[in-house]
């Protein structure tokens, strides 16, 4: 939910931010022990996003809170999971639960910070799918 107190992780930084976005997707869990998950429904996934670092970029930024909403919500919104290549049918490591699906917005966006010359890092991830049900998931990290 969008202005709720989020767990903070324990790091060493300078800055820290924390970006909120949401976004509308579509997802089926691919394996009968997930009851009616097997079925095609939606959820408007709310999602808190912590980048840190100790080097701002030219801008004054650690990054642009803009380009973070931009690589997850431009290309998950409005769109069924499953059929998005990060996914898999095959490999549960790959079904867009909760879960992955945390882990694979870090993925994507440690991917884009690694381009970056002041060097941010992704620490946390919490998805919230529905009213009662989140995630948070950690990247693991060096001793920063
Ligand atoms: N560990 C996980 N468990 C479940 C996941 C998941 O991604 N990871 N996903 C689902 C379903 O996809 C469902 O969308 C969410 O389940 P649930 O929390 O049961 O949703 P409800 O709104 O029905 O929850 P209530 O608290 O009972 O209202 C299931 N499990
Ligand atoms: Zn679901």
């Amino acid at each position: 939910m969008i202005q709720q107190i989020y767990p903070s992780p324990a790091h060493n930084y300078s800055y820290e931010l924390n970006k909120d976005f949401q976004f509308a997707s579509a997802h089926y869990v691919p394996d009968e022990r997930a009851g009616k998950c097997m079925n095609v429904h939606g959820h408007t996934y709310f999602a808190n996003v912590t980048i840190a670092g100790d080097l701002l970029d030219e801008t004054g930024f650690l990054i642009n809170f803009q380009k973070i909403k931009q690589l997850i919500h431009d290309r998950f919104d409005h769109s069924l999971l499953n059929e998005d290549g990060l996914f898999s049918d095959e490999n549960a490591e790959d079904y867009p639960t909760t879960e992955v699906v945390a882990r694979k917005v870090a993925e994507i966006i440690q991917e884009h910070l690694d381009t970056l010359s002041n060097k941010p890092v992704c620490l946390q991830v919490f998805l919230r799918e529905t009213p009662t049900s989140y995630v948070i998931y950690r990247p693991k990290r060096g001793n920063s």
